[in-house]
């Protein structure tokens, strides 16, 4: 928000409008004296802008002094209204009305002005390690749902979907200087020894019924020490409970370290929301491979290609075309993109699709060159299904169509090691689809279909001599001889 006036000129705006417009509207002395005695509650909307634009209460407090969301949410939108150049939010179509704003404060927002609606399509069904399940999917991208779609059917008509969870461990890694290159190896040496760990991991799993230490990964960058804690995390993403658990761990290390200094409790070895080879190598979070076998005549009725032609797309682009783009763990399609619409549903940290969408696809003739296996290999899939955005209701209805909705009571981590498995199923549908859509030359048609909402009508076309454009089936001919 870029605020126009000062706050000043903002008050005596705020106040000289309350009073023109609204008669009757108690001075700013007598509104504090009225707050001070009885609360915010007892206000008008003008009152309590006055003391917004006075500083007695913030903007952001008001929530906290209304007990009332959506009253707080009108107070703000006026008060920015009034501070803008622009002037149209208190009455613009940012919606915030028939919102239930329970969760929001104090876990998923502050300031707020609205929610920004976004549309589920649902994607499937698909068979997922024998259960068939439907994806909801929030894009705003016309022909993802549809593709990823195709994609669930051929992989249900084939040999429906199986994953395997390699590993599940949440990952922060503070940064912590010592005095010298010397002891910084110290150091290093404590945390690799067995009691050093022992203790370190009794430290850290105070802090949580559920964070387990699984091990800790040491670098040194000169006196720099840079800790990878590794951390079970149950149904919970976990980045806030295992900063809760490192923190506890680094108090324990300066006791014993009386020259330790901690620079950061998260020093980007960890790494979050950032691209780095570390999570493509060790993995972050759950770390996933998807499978599946198309057969033929389901790969030339259903994708409207071959498996000729699938195997050589996917060599040629998303292994030699990602190495020769200097790919970081974006050897696939769009994998961000099936993935992302999966977070957005689910309440995952939409930020997290950085290093979760990092995906190998490996396609490669089956049963005699006959079928297409496919594989979506992920070794940073970060989800929860409880805290965050996992709390909000529709979230939460979107993670009940997947079965694992809040926390496993029975075995926790369960929930979450579900949502992974089925996350990285539909990144492999997606795959599946959009490579399907690349070989046969559809993509472009099916995006103008679904993805534009106004096609231009020959009338609207310029009359200038822009050579034709081709159609699919031209495309399909030219560039990918031997297509079905
Ligand atoms: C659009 C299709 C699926 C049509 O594909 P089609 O083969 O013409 O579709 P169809 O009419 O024969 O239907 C086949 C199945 O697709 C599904 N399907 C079909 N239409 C719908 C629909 N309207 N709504 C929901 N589902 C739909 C549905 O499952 C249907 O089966 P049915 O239910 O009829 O038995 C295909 O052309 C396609 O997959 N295109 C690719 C679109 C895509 O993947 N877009 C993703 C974004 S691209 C991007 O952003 C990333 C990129 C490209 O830049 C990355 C890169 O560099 O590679
Ligand atoms: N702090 C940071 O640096 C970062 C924070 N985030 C944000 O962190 C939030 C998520 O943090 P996260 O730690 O996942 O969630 P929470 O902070 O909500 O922690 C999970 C809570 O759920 C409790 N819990 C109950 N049942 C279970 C169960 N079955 N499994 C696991 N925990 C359970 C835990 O109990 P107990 O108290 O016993 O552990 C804990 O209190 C998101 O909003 C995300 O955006 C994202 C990146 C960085």
């Amino acid at each position: 928000m870029v605020l126009k006036k000062s706050p000043s000129v903002l008050a005596e705006f705020v106040a000289a409008q309350a009073a023109e417009e609204r008669r009757g509207v108690r001075g700013l002395e007598e509104c504090r004296t009225a707050f001070a005695t009885e609360g915010a509650g007892v206000l008008s909307d003008d009152e309590v802008l006055q003391l917004v634009a006075a500083g007695t209460i913030p903007a952001y407090a008001l929530e906290k002094h209304l007990h009332d969301h959506v009253r707080a949410i009108r107070v703000r939108r006026a008060l920015i209204s009034r501070a803008s150049a622009s002037g149209t939010l208190e009455t613009s179509h940012l919606p915030y009305h028939h919102y239930d704003y329970s969760h929001v404060h104090g876990q998923c927002c502050e300031n707020v002005i609205g929610v920004v609606p976004l549309p589920v399509g649902v994607a499937g069904p698909m068979r997922i390690d024998g259960e068939l399940l439907h994806i909801p999917m929030a894009t705003t991208e016309g022909a993802l749902v549809a593709s990823t779609s195709r994609g669930c059917k051929a992989i249900t008509l084939g040999s429906g979907a199986s994953t395997v969870l390699t590993r599940d461990a949440m990952t922060r890694g503070p940064c912590l200087q010592m005095p010298s290159v010397l002891r910084a190896a110290a150091l290093k040496a404590w945390l690799e020894s067995d009691s050093g760990l022992a203790d370190v991991r009794a430290a850290f799993q105070a802090t949580s019924r559920f964070a387990k230490l699984r091990s800790l990964k040491i670098a040194l960058a000169g006196r720099l020490v840079f800790v990878r804690f590794t951390t079970f995390t149950g149904d919970a993403m976990g980045m806030n409970m295992i900063s809760k658990g490192c923190e506890q761990a680094l108090r324990l290390i300066q006791e014993r370290f009386a020259d330790c200094d901690v620079v950061a409790v998260s020093g980007n070895y960890c790494t979050d929301k950032k691209p780095a080879a570390i999570n493509w190598i060790d993995g972050r979070g759950k770390s996933v491979v998807s499978e599946a076998i198309i057969p033929g005549a389901v790969v030339r009725s259903v994708l409207k290609s071959s498996v000729d032609d699938l195997c050589r797309l996917n060599v040629s682009k998303n292994l030699i075309g990602s190495a020769m783009a200097g790919a970081l763990g974006g050897f696939n399609a769009h994998a961000a993109n099936t993935l992302t619409a999966v977070f957005l549903a689910t309440g995952q940290d939409p930020a997290q699709n950085v290093e979760s969408s990092t995906c190998i696809t490996l396609m490669e003739p089956a049963n005699d060159g006959q079928d297409l296996r496919i594989s979506c290999s992920m070794p940073s899939i970060e989800v929860g299904t409880v805290g965050g955005g996992t709390v909000l209701p529709p979230q939460a209805a979107c993670l009940d169509m997947l079965g694992c909705r809040g926390p496993n009571r029975e075995c926790p981590g369960a929930h979450a090691q579900r949502l992974a498995r089925i996350t990285c199923a539909a990144v492999m549908a997606g795959e599946l689809s959009l490579c399907a859509a690349l070989a046969s030359g559809d993509l472009v048609r099916s995006h103008i279909a679904l993805n534009r909402a106004v096609p231009p009508t020959p009338a609207s076309t310029p009359q200038t001599s822009v050579t034709p454009q081709p159609s699919a089936a031209d495309l399909r001919t030219s560039s990918n001889k031997g297509s079905a």
